[in-house]
């Protein structure tokens, strides 16, 4: 990497400008869990519920982005690293915008949350664990995915023979053995409220 001969050029509208325009602030709630964890059907709903209430919104979701900007990537330690370093970097921008940004992603290593939670100002980076045991995610398999690893054929998989990494002191904690959807959009809705970003 080579930033020697590169200046930044500051603009004449800041962040703070775009989130007084939008009429609340932007941060990063980032969903991290197992695959078939709950994390794009509560992503997904907080989105929705977040834009009837007219705030500013865009969500990035791991098998999305796997189709376009991250399609080089696979499933080595090293292309998840590589993954949540570009959609941490993206976020920034996103919050940068002003937007409330949304990232679902596995996000399975410790150093690699924390990379994410290292671009964004104290407070902006919102972990949110979203809980599921791997039996319960298996038993789910709304891709089909966990069938293919009994069988064989999808190796590297998170939380069986690659490794998933919980967090240790997230914002949010997502239960979803336990927690209707509803209750879960209202807990995240809540502490976007409580913090004071909306
Ligand atoms: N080996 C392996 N392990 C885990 N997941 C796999 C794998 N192969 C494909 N998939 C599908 O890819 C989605 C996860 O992509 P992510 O970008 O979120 O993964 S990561 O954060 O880089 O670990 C994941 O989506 P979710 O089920 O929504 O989590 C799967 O649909
Ligand atoms: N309480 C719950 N919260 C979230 N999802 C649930 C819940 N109960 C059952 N599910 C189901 O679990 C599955 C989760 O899949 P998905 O949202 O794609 O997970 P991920 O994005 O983490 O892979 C969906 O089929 C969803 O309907």
């Amino acid at each position: 990497m080579n930033q020697k001969n590169i200046t930044w050029h500051e603009g004449k509208v800041q962040k703070a400008d775009r989130q007084h325009l939008n009429g609340h602030k932007s941060a990063l709630l980032w969903f991290t869990g197992l695959s078939g964890s709950g994390k794009s059907t509560i992503s997904v709903e907080v989105e929705r519920k977040l834009h009837e209430l007219g705030h500013h919104t865009y969500r990035l979701d791991g098998d999305n982005i796997r189709h376009g900007l991250n399609g080089d990537l696979a499933f080595s330690e090293e292309d998840r690293t590589e993954n949540i370093r570009r959609i941490g970097e993206v976020s920034k921008l996103f919050v940068d915008a002003g937007i409330i940004t949304l990232a679902a992603f596995i996000s399975p290593y410790k150093k690699d949350r924390a990379f994410a939670r290292s671009l964004l100002p104290d407070g902006e980076f919102i972990e949110i664990y979203i809980q599921a045991s791997i039996e319960t995610c298996a038993s789910r398999d709304p891709k089909g995915l966990y069938k293919k690893v009994k069988k064989g054929e999808l190796k590297n998989f998170s939380g069986i023979d690659s490794p998933y990494e919980i967090p240790q002191s997230p914002e949010i904690v997502i239960d979803t053995e336990n927690q209707r959807i509803d209750e879960s959009v209202l807990q995240i809705v809540n502490y976007l409220k409580n913090k004071g970003f909306i």
